[in-house]
C-alpha cells in the first residue's frame, strides 16, 4: 500500500526508526549525566584530574582544533587568581588561555592542548634526561618565568608538575593558581607553594620576595631535570624542610657537570639577594645556545607587547580578520575580545583560529622544514628499522642541517607577532642535542606531523566557510528545519565524530606518549637496551667526545654576556652512560597555601605549623609547641586572622579580620558545590601523596592587586557564560536569545547574573543565615563577580532585608551590578562602556555595597534609619584592613565605625536605589 505521498509502508517505517532512533538519542544526550560538550567544545575524554576538577581533551567545534578543558569548581579559591593572571599572559613557552566559560557551578578554562603531558612525568619515566634536552627545557621555562616577572607577576609554584610539554617537546608552564602581582609590593608574606619547592625563607616563613622564591623553584627543577631526584627530599616533611634551610644538595660530578652545579648553586643560594636574574640565568653558559636565544625572543616579545598593539597587524592576522568578516563575523567583536582580554568564545575563536593558520603556514612551507622533516625521517627509519645503519655517517651530516637550519631560524625569528616564535623552532634546534647527544627528539615531531596530516582530513582550506556556517547555524535557530536537521544531524555526527574523534585521539596519545618517551629516553638510562643499540650509542658518544673535546667548557662568570661562541658540552655530559641509574626520588607533591606560622587568635596553628610541628625545629633546639587542630568547615568556626587569610589572593593577612564575615563564596546553591563548599580543600603536601585539609573558603575573591584594578578596565566580565548544551535543551536559559551554549554570543553586553535557587544543605542554610545577617555582597570587584554566582538562600534572605525598603538589589556580581541595583552610573557617564572602565579603574581599593562585619556587627546595623547606602574597602596594600562608610540621609559621608559606637537602632540598610554610580564613588 501506497501513502498520500508515495512512499510504502517499509519505507515510513524506516523513517520512522530514524527519526525515533534520532529522538532517543538527542533525549539520552539530554538526559545523561555525562557532559558532552561544553560551549563550542566537544568533550572527548578525561586527560586529567585536578584537585578542583577534571581535565579534557576537547574539540572547538568551529575549528576542530583540539584543546585541553579545565574544569574547575567555582569554590576554588585560586580559580579566579588563575584565569584573572593567565589571560594576561601570550608567550610561547606559557599555556595559552583561549577561553574561559562560566556554568552554573563550575569555570572551564579552554586551553592550549599539550598532549606531552608534564614534565613530571616525562622525567619519571625516562629517570633523567639529557644535559642538552635539561639546557633546552630549562631555558624555556626560565624564559617563561621571564616573562610573567617581566611582567610583574610571580608564579609562586614552580614545578615539573606546572610545566607540560606539547607536541613538540617543549615546555610549557602552566596553572597559576597562586599567582599574585608585585608591582605594588614585592615583599610578600603569603606562604604557598609546594614544599620540595619551597625557598628557605618561605619555610622559615619570612617575608619574601616573590620573584626570589621562583628562582629558588627554577633551580629545584633544574637540580632535579639533571638528576632524577628533588635536592632537599625526605619522607619526613620536616626534615625536608630543615634540608631546604641548613643544608646544601649533593652534586654528583657524574651527573652534574661543572657548569650545570654552577647554575644550580646560584639559583639555590640560601639568600635570596644572592640568587641571579634571570636574564643572568639565561645567558648562564650551562644553557647556551638556548638560554640567549629564548632571552632576546623574550625581550623582543616584551617590548612588543609593552609598546602596545602588536593585535592584527601581522599579515596573517589581517588576511584572517579580511576572511572572519568577509563570512559575516563581527570582527570588531572580535578585536575588542581580544584587546580586553575578555576570554569569551571570540577571543576563543579568534586564537584558535590564529593557531589554526598558523600551523597551515606551517605546513605550506618550506623546503627547508621538508628537508628537516625528512631528516627526521631518515633517522627514524635508521634508528627503528636498522639501527645498525643509523652511524654517525648518516647521522652527523644530517642532524648538523636540522640544526643550522633550526638554529637560524631561531635566532632570525622575526618578533612581530608572538606566534612567529613558535616553539616549533626552538623545538629544531634540539636536533642539536642528537649532534651531541644521542637522543632522538626529533622523531616525536615527525610522528605528530604525520599525525596531524593523517588526522586532519576536516583541515581544508576552507575551513572559514565551515567556521562560518557553524555560527549561521548557531545564529539562526529560528530556522525550523535547519535547526532539526542540524539537531539530529549534530547528534548524529556527534556519535559519528565521538567513534572518529575518541579513537583517533585515544591512540594518538597512547601512541604517542610511548614514541615520545622512547624517543626522548636517555641513552644511559635504560640499561635493557639491544647490542645493536648498545653499539649505536658508543658510536655517537664517540662522536660527542670527539666533537665535545673541542669544545672548551665555558666557564660561567657573573659578568658573561651572551654565550654563543660554541655549545657547551663536558666529558660529563656523555658519562651519564656510564653511571649506575637509580630510580628517582621523585614523588609528585601538592601545592598549599598558607599564611604566617603565627599562632592564631584563637591558638590554632596553620595547617603547616601543624606540619612543621611534628619534629625537628629549623634550629634543631626547640621543641614545637603543642599542636591543637583548626576547626573546620562551619563558618561560624572561623574566626582568626590566619586561617582566613590564606586564601588572601595576595597575603593580606590582615585583610580580613574576625569581624569579616563570610563571603558570598557560601551563598551558593546546588548539591555539587555544596559539598566543597563550606570546605574547601586545601592542598598540602606530606611527602607521599596527596592530603587534603578541608578548609574553610571564606576568601577567594579578594582582588586587592594593582594590576588586579588595572585589569578591571578589562571585560573580565564578559568570560563567556555557558551551560552545557544538554542544560540548555532543557531549557534552563530563558532569559536571552542566545544565551548559554549557543556561541558566540557576539556583542555580549550584559554577562551573566547569578540564577538562584532554594537549597536545604547545611551550607546553604549557612547562607541563608549569612544573607540574613546582612552580607550580601555586590562588588564591583571583577573577582568577585565571576565566583560568587549564585544563591538560591540569597534571594530568600534578600527578599527579607530588602523588602523594606523599595526595591531589592539583584545579586548582579559585576560592575554592571552598580546599574542594576539602581546605582547607574551610565546615566552619569554616557558611554556604557567607557562606565564601566573608569569606575573600575578609579576604584581604589575592594568595596562593596554592603558592609562585611560580624553578625554581631551587622545586627547593630539594623534599624538605623538615617542609612541611604553603606560601602565598605579597603586600600590595595597588603595587611590593610576594611573600612565602612555610609551616607546618611543628608547625603553625608560618615563612617560606619562611628556609627556602630553611637549604637543607634538600626534598621537593616540597603543600597538607595536612587543612589547613582557617582555618589558610590564619592562614598568610597
Ligand atoms: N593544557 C593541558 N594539556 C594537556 N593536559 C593538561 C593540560 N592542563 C592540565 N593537563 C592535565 O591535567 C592534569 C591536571 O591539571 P592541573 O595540574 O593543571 O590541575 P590542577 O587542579 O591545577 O592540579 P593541581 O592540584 O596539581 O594543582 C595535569 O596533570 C595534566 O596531565
Amino acid at each position: 500500500m501506497v501513502n498520500p505521498v508515495g512512499s510504502s509502508k517499509v519505507e515510513q517505517n524506516n523513517i520512522k526508526s530514524i527519526i525515533g532512533s534520532s529522538y532517543n538519542r538527542l533525549y539520552s544526550q539530554f538526559t545523561s549525566d555525562e557532559l558532552t560538550e561544553v560551549g563550542n567544545y566537544k568533550i572527548l575524554k578525561q586527560i586529567g584530574e585536578g584537585s578542583f576538577g577534571k581535565v579534557y581533551l576537547a574539540l572547538h567545534r568551529p575549528t576542530h582544533r583540539k584543546v585541553c578543558l579545565k574544569t574547575s569548581d567555582k569554590n576554588d579559591p585560586n580559580i579566579v587568581r588563575e584565569v584573572f593572571y593567565h589571560r594576561q599572559f601570550d608567550f610561547p613557552y606559557i599555556t595559552k588561555l583561549y577561553e574561559v566559560i562560566v556554568t552554573e557551578s563550575k569555570v572551564w578554562m579552554a586551553l592550549e592542548y599539550c598532549p606531552g603531558k608534564e614534565l613530571y612525568d616525562h622525567l619519571l619515566s625516562l629517570h633523567r634526561i639529557s644535559l642538552l634536552e635539561c639546557g633546552e627545557l630549562f631555558a624555556q621555562i626560565s624564559g617563561a618565568v621571564y616573562y610573567a616577572h617581566s611582567m610583574h607577576c610571580v608564579h609562586r609554584d614552580l614545578k615539573l608538575e606546572n610545566i607540560l610539554l606539547d607536541k613538540n617537546g617543549n615546555a610549557k608552564l602552566t596553572d597559576f593558581g597562586f599567582t599574585r602581582e608585585c608591582m605594588t609590593k614585592t615583599t610578600l608574606e603569603t606562604v604557598c607553594g609546594t614544599t620540595v619547592y619551597m625557598a628557605p625563607e618561605l619555610i622559615g616563613r619570612k617575608t619574601y620576595d616573590g620573584f626570589k622564591i621562583d628562582t629558588w623553584s627554577l633551580g629545584v627543577i633544574l637540580y632535579t631535570l639533571i638528576t632524577g631526584s628533588l635536592p632537599f627530599d625526605d619522607d619526613d616533611e620536616a626534615k625536608t624542610k630543615w634540608k631546604i634551610v641548613n643544608e646544601e644538595p649533593k652534586y654528583d660530578p657524574k651527573l652534574i657537570p661543572d657548569d650545570a652545579k654552577d647554575l644550580i648553586s646560584r639559583l639555590l643560594a640560601k639568600n635570596p639577594g644572592e640568587r641571579p636574574s634571570l636574564p643572568q640565568v639565561l645567558r648562564h653558559p650551562f644553557l647556551q645556545p638556548y638560554g640567549s636565544v629564548v632571552l632576546d625572543q623574550t625581550e623582543k616579545i616584551l617590548c612588543r607587547q609593552r609598546s602596545g598593539g602588536i593585535q592584527f597587524k601581522s599579515k596573517l592576522e589581517r588576511r584572517l580578520l579580511k576572511r572572519l568578516k568577509q563570512s559575516g563575523i563581527d570582527t570588531q567583536a572580535v578585536k575588542q575580545s581580544i584587546l580586553k582580554r575578555k576570554c569569551d568564545s571570540l577571543s576563543g575563536l579568534w586564537l584558535l583560529l590564529l593557531a589554526q593558520e598558523k600551523k597551515q603556514e606551517n605546513c605550506k612551507c618550506p623546503k627547508r622544514s621538508r628537508s628537516v622533516l625528512s631528516v627526521k625521517k631518515v633517522i627514524e627509519n635508521a634508528t627503528h628499522n636498522d639501527i645498525n645503519k643509523t652511524s654517525d655517517d648518516i647521522l652527523k651530516p644530517a642532524l648538523e642541517l636540522s640544526r643550522a637550519t633550526s638554529l637560524s631560524k631561531m635566532l632570525n625569528k622575526g618578533s612581530d607577532m608572538v606566534t612567529s616564535m613558535t616553539p616549533i623552532s626552538a623545538k629544531k634546534s634540539k636536533d642539536s642535542a642528537k649532534v651531541l647527544h644521542p637522543t632522538f627528539s626529533k622523531i616525536p615531531s615527525q610522528r605528530a606531523y604525520s599525525h596531524s596530516i593523517v588526522n586532519s582530513p576536516r583541515k581544508s582550506n576552507n575551513f572559514l566557510q565551515k567556521v562560518s556556517s557553524f555560527f549561521k547555524s548557531k545564529k539562526n535557530p529560528n530556522n525550523s528545519s535547519n535547526s532539526n536537521s542540524s539537531i539530529y544531524t549534530g547528534v548524529g555526527e556527534d556519535s559519528v565524530a565521538s567513534s572518529k574523534g575518541v579513537p583517533a585521539s585515544g591512540p594518538f596519545l597512547v601512541k604517542k606518549t610511548s614514541s615520545f618517551q622512547k624517543s626522548r629516553t636517555d641513552v644511559g638510562a635504560d640499561s635493557s637496551k639491544t647490542n645493536s643499540k648498545e653499539s649505536l650509542k658508543k658510536k655517537v658518544a664517540c662522536t660527542i667526545a670527539l666533537s665535545s673535546g673541542a669544545n672548551v667548557a665555558l666557564k660561567y662568570s657573573k659578568t658573561s654576556g651572551n654565550s654563543m661562541e660554541g655549545v657547551k658540552e663536558t666529558p660529563e655530559l656523555f658519562s651519564n652512560e656510564h653511571v649506575r641509574i637509580e630510580e628517582p626520588r621523585l614523588k609528585r607533591f601538592k601545592s598549599s597555601i598558607s599564611s604566617e606560622i603565627s599562632r592564631t587568635s584563637t591558638g590554632n596553628y596553620d595547617s603547616e605549623s601543624v606540619e612543621n610541628s611534628r619534629s625537628i625545629s629549623f634550629d634543631g633546639k626547640v621543641s614545637p609547641p603543642p599542636i591543637r587542630t583548626r576547626p573546620l568547615s562551619e563558618i561560624s568556626q572561623i574566626s582568626n586572622d590566619t586561617y582566613i587569610s590564606e586564601y588572601s589572593t595576595d597575603g593580606n593577612n590582615s585583610s580580613f579580620k574576625i569581624s569579616d564575615t563570610a563571603k558570598p563564596s557560601y551563598i551558593r546553591k546546588g548539591s555539587e558545590t555544596t559539598s566543597q563548599y563550606s570546605a574547601s580543600s586545601e592542598k598540602m603536601t606530606n611527602g607521599y601523596g596527596r592530603k587534603f585539609v578541608r578548609r574553610d573558603l571564606s576568601i577567594i575573591s579578594t582582588a586587592s592587586s594593582a594590576s588586579e584594578r588595572s585589569s578591571r578596565t578589562d571585560s573580565f566580565y564578559d568570560i563567556t557564560t555557558a551551560t552545557p548544551a544538554i542544560t540548555t535543551g532543557n531549557g534552563s536559559n530563558r532569559n536571552s536569545n542566545f544565551k548559554e551554549s549557543v556561541l558566540p554570543r557576539f556583542g555580549t553586553q550584559r554577562p551573566w547574573t547569578g540564577k538562584r535557587t532554594y537549597t536545604t544543605s547545611r551550607h546553604g542554610k549557612n547562607a541563608r543565615r549569612s544573607s540574613k545577617r546582612g552580607i550580601f555582597k555586590i562588588s564591583s570587584s571583577n573577582t568577585d563577580s565571576i565566583i560568587q554566582e549564585v544563591s538560591s538562600s540569597e534571594e530568600e534572605d534578600h527578599n527579607i532585608l530588602y523588602n523594606k525598603r523599595a526595591g531589592l538589589p539583584k545579586p548582579v556580581l559585576q560592575t554592571k551590578g552598580l546599574t542594576e541595583n539602581g546605582l547607574d552610573e551610565h546615566d552619569e557617564e554616557g558611554d556604557d562602556e567607557a562606565g564601566d572602565d573608569e569606575y573600575a579603574v578609579h576604584t581604589d581599593g575592594e568595596f562593596s555595597i554592603k558592609p562585611q562585619f560580624s553578625d554581631d556587627v551587622i545586627d547593630k546595623q539594623r534599624g538605623l534609619a538615617n542609612v541611604k547606602a553603606v560601602a565598605t574597602k579597603r586600600s590595595l596594600s597588603e595587611g590593610s584592613n576594611w573600612s565602612s562608610s555610609y551616607l546618611d540621609s543628608d547625603g553625608n559621608r560618615q563612617r560606619v565605625s562611628s556609627m556602630l559606637e553611637d549604637d543607634r537602632d538600626s534598621t537593616a540598610y540597603a543600597p538607595d536605589k536612587n543612589m547613582s554610580g557617582k555618589e558610590l564613588k564619592r562614598l568610597l
